[in-house]
C-alpha cells in the first residue's frame, strides 16, 4: 500500500535522505525509526506529495499521492500535531475537513470519541490544547476518512505512556482490520511492541529493515561470567566479537553483547573452563543496543528523550 522506491532528497547538495526503499503491506505497521535529522520527516513528506523527491518515487494505494482523488479517504497523514488552526475548536478542524472530505458530519464525533478527546476538549480552542491532545486531534483527522493507510510521524510525542499504550492499541487494531500504518519514531521501544517491520534510517540511509521478531532474534546474546576478563579471552579465541552491553540490554555488573546464538557463545565459554552466570538471547534490549550502533553518531539534534 506504500511503495518507496530509491527516494532521494537533497538540500543544498547534501542528502537528507539517501536512496530510501521499503514497502508497508496491508495488515502491517511498519517502525520508521532513526534519530532526530535521520531524514524520517523528510521520506514522509516526499510520500506525501509536501516535498519533491531529487530522485525515486512513492506511491500509495499503487499512485502517487498527488493523484489520489479524494486523498483523506484512502491516507490519514499525520505529519505535524501542531499545524492545526490554534483558533478554532477540536470539533471545528474536524467538521471543516469532513466537509472538505465529503465524510458525513455524524464522524466527528465517533471519531473525537474514538481519540479519547470527550465534549469538553472538543469545545476547547486548539491553542489551548496540550501536545498530547493535538496528537488525538491529529490521529482524530488522519482517521476521519476511514482511510486504508495511515502515516504518522512522531505522533507519540506528547502521550503519556497510557496514551501511548492506547495508541499502540488503535494502530494495531487498523492494521489487523488489513489497513497499512508507517509510523515514524526516534525511540526504539516506542514503536516495536506494535511494529510488525522495522525500517531503521541513520545519517538519511536505511542502515538495517527486516520483520521485528527477526531483528529481535538476530539481536545477539547477552553473556555474563563473574571472570568478565576470562569470557572475554574465551569468546575472543573461539573467534566471537563481543561487545559491552550498554543501556537496556546491560545486566547488573556488566555483561557483553555477541552477535551469535546462546548455543555457540555458551560453547565457547565452557571450552575455556569459563563459568557463566548469565546466557541469555539479547532481544529488545539487543535491538536497541543494535540501534544505537547502526545510529549512532548519526544524530544532527539533541535527542529530546
Ligand atoms: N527544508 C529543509 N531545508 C534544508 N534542510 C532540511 C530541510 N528539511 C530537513 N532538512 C535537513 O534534512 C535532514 C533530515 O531532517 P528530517 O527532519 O527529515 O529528520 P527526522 O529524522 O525527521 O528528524 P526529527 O526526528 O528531528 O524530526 C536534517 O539534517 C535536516 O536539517
Amino acid at each position: 500500500m506504500i511503495e518507496v522506491e530509491h527516494l532521494t532528497k537533497r538540500y543544498d547538495g547534501r542528502a537528507a535522505v539517501d536512496d530510501v526503499s521499503f514497502t508497508c503491506a496491508p495488515g502491517s505497521v511498519t517502525g520508521f525509526l532513526g534519530p532526530n535529522g535521520a531524514g524520517k520527516s523528510t521520506t514522509m513528506r516526499m510520500i506525501c506529495g509536501l516535498a519533491p523527491p531529487t530522485g525515486g518515487a512513492a506511491r500509495v494505494c499503487g499512485v502517487p499521492y498527488r493523484r489520489l482523488a479524494n486523498p483523506g479517504r484512502e491516507v490519514g497523514v499525520l505529519l505535524d500535531a501542531s499545524a492545526q488552526h490554534s483558533g478554532r475548536t477540536g470539533r471545528e478542524v474536524l467538521a471543516l475537513a469532513a466537509a472538505t472530505m465529503g465524510v458525513p458530519r455524524r464522524e466527528v464525533d465517533v471519531k473525537l470519541d474514538l481519540v479519547g478527546l470527550g465534549a469538553g476538549a472538543a469545545r476547547r480552542r486548539v491553542g489551548a490544547y496540550s501536545l498530547g491532545m493535538r496528537q488525538r486531534l491529529g490521529l482524530a483527522h488522519a482517521l476521519l476518512g476511514d482511510p486504508r493507510v495511515l502515516i504518522l510521524d512522531e505522533p507519540a510525542n506528547g502521550l503519556d505512556p497510557e496514551g501511548i499504550f492506547w495508541m499502540r492499541g488503535l494502530l494495531r487494531d487498523f492494521a489487523d482490520r488489513g489497513g497499512a500504518v508507517l509510523l515514524s519514531s526516534h525511540l526504539l521501544r516506542e514503536v516495536e511492541a506494535v511494529a510488525d517491520q522495522l525500517v531503521v534510517i541513520g545519517g538519511g540511509r536505511v542502515v538495517a529493515s527486516g520483520g521485528t521478531d527477526e531483528l529481535l532474534a538476530d539481536a545477539g546474546t547477552l553473556v555474563r561470567a563473574r571472570d568478565g576478563e576470562a569470557l572475554r579471552r574465551a569468546l575472543a579465541k573461539a573467534g566471537l566479537a563481543a561487545t559491552g552491553a550498554a543501556g537496556p540490554a546491560a545486566s547488573p555488573g556488566g555483561g557483553l553483547l555477541v552477535p551469535a546464538e546462546p548455543g555457540v557463545v555458551g560453547q565457547a565459554a565452557a571450552d575455556a573452563g569459563v563459568a557463566l552466570i548469565e546466557l541469555r538471547p539479547a532481544g529488545a534490549g539487543g535491538l536497541e543496543h543494535l540501534f544505537l550502533t547502526l545510529t549512532g553518531g548519526t544524530s544532527t539534534k539533541e535527542t529530546t528523550a
